[in-house]
């Protein structure tokens, strides 16, 4: 998605001078449909397949277990625990303090404040989930292990239901809508999201789901998975340590930095629908935590290489996904300072300036490289006995081969033939010398 497609803009004019919506992800019925229920299926799927109870992906159904045995799949008590959590970590952004930043400017000219405490929902979150959940042990964590599949539903029920309210709610006057979720198709734009920024007050609804419970729902996941490997072993196995390690430590940069979501595709560009509630809060935190869940069924060991290596190659990751996210939102922020300063780039026709070197230099979307190499070190800790494991790298590479087209087809639209001068001088995608 290189070539410059002069004048093309989101939609095509039509004769009636209206412009004809266009779609991404397949049409407004295919694309959609399937992603509402293909998503929730393969969160169930991973359950079903792979358990304590054996892992039998590629055999086909003749070899799946099925759910554990007494496993509900509805429970009143999992949905008002995690309804309690929502509403826990929204008190807790309500309540602590925070830095006031501002987000991008909107549309209408207009730019949000928000409140960031993501640092501190997860410091508290984390420091009460230790002291009850280890240290004085009333609090069992375990009982997420057992109670894995009525926790997904009550997200799934609960992402749709608030799909549904963002919706309905878009159509009261005033609401900024999103450029691409606006296209008068009901399910279309209930998926992909209407409304840019839906806000309660001063409480914005998009950038909270996107960081607090959902990330932070993961690591306590883990820890649920960190507890019950320590009930059935009496120990907990390294792989299993470094997999919660390397997952805290995502979630960590992520709340830590919070104030660079600010300037993501998904706040400033798209609107909040099924797709990013989903997203945030059931997909995230029951299938990024697969693999933690994997080493409780199927403990493994690793020899002090393997460590080693799986250790290395989360740190190469991580110094590609934190430099060049950092030197780009450094730039954004300020391109004379000093860390930033020297740096190549290229002036586009809007005035804004493309860095052509240091990791921007190296391929289009380095930040991504970096992240896939992260998915590698937490699923190599997993050994090689199955393939279902390593389901976060293949749906992971492809989620962001897709965002770079995305992103690409963006950045074509806003700059123009600067940014085919852009994709001459950096040649490759995300893998330096292969894509
Ligand atoms: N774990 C997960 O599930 C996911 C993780 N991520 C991670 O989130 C992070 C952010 O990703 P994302 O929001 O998709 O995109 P990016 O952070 O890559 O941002 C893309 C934007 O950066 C600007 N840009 C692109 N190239 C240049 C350049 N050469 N010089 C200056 N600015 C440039 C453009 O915006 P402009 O010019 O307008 O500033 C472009 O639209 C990534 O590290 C990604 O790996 C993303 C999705 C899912
Ligand atoms: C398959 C499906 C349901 C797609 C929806 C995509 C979402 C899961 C992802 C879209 C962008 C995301 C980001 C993060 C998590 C996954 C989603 C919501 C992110 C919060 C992870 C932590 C990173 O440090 C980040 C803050 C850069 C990142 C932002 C994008």
């Amino acid at each position: 998605m290189c070539k410059h497609q002069a004048g093309k803009s989101t939609g095509t004019k039509l004769a009636n001078g209206e412009e004809k919506p266009e779609f991404e992800f397949m049409g407004p019925w295919i694309g959609p449909l399937g992603i509402m229920a293909g998503l929730p299926a393969v969160c169930y799927a991973l359950v079903y397949i792979c358990n304590g109870e054996g892992c039998s992906a590629l055999l086909g159904p003749a070899a799946w277990h099925g759910f554990p045995a007494g496993t509900k799949l509805f429970t009143a008590e999992a949905l008002a625990i995690f309804v309690g959590w929502i509403l826990l970590q929204v008190l807790l952004h309500l309540v602590l303090p925070g830095s006031m930043e501002e987000g991008v400017v909107l549309a209408d000219k207009r730019r949000l404040q928000y409140k960031l405490t993501g640092s501190r929902n997860f410091a508290l979150t984390l420091a009460v989930v230790a002291y009850f959940g280890f240290y004085t042990q009333q609090l069992s964590l375990a009982w997420i292990y057992d109670n894995f599949v009525p926790l997904l539903s009550a997200a799934v029920l609960f992402s749709f239901v608030l799909s549904a309210c963002l919706y309905a709610a878009s159509f009261r006057r005033g609401a900024l809508l999103a450029k691409g979720g606006n296209t008068g198709h009901h399910l279309y734009d209930f998926f992909i999201g209407r409304e840019l920024n839906p806000r309660i007050g001063s409480f914005d609804l998009k950038e909270f789901c996107e960081l607090y419970p959902g990330l932070i729902g993961w690591l306590i996941i883990d820890l649920g998975m960190l507890q019950k490997q320590w009930q059935d072993l009496g120990y907990v196995t390294t792989p299993l340590l470094l997999v919660c390690a390397f997952h805290g430590l995502y979630v960590l940069d992520a709340l830590w930095l919070e104030k660079a979501i600010l300037t993501t595709m998904d706040i400033t560009t798209d609107g909040f629908g099924f797709m990013l509630a989903f997203g945030d809060l059931a997909w995230v935190p029951f299938t990024y935590s697969l693999q933690a869940r994997y080493l409780v069924d199927h403990p493994k060991t690793l020899s002090s290489a393997a460590v080693v290596g799986i250790v290395a190659l989360k740190a190469l990751g991580y110094l590609i996904f934190r430099g060049s996210n950092s030197q780009k939102n450094a730039f954004r922020q300020d391109p004379e300072q000093p860390s930033v300063r020297r740096l190549k780039t290229i002036t586009t026709a809007s005035g804004r300036r493309l860095i052509v070197s240091g990791w921007w230099g190296i391929a289009r979307h380095i930040n991504y490289f970096g992240d896939w190499l992260m998915a590698w070190a937490w699923c190599l800790p997993c050994g090689f006995d199955h393939m279902v494991p390593y389901f976060y790298v293949i749906y992971f590479g492809a989620l962001l081969v897709h965002r770079d087209l995305r992103d690409g087809h963006a950045c074509a639209l806003k700059y123009g033939k600067d940014w085919d001068r852009y994709c001459a001088i950096v040649k490759y995608r995300i893998v330096p010398l292969v894509y």
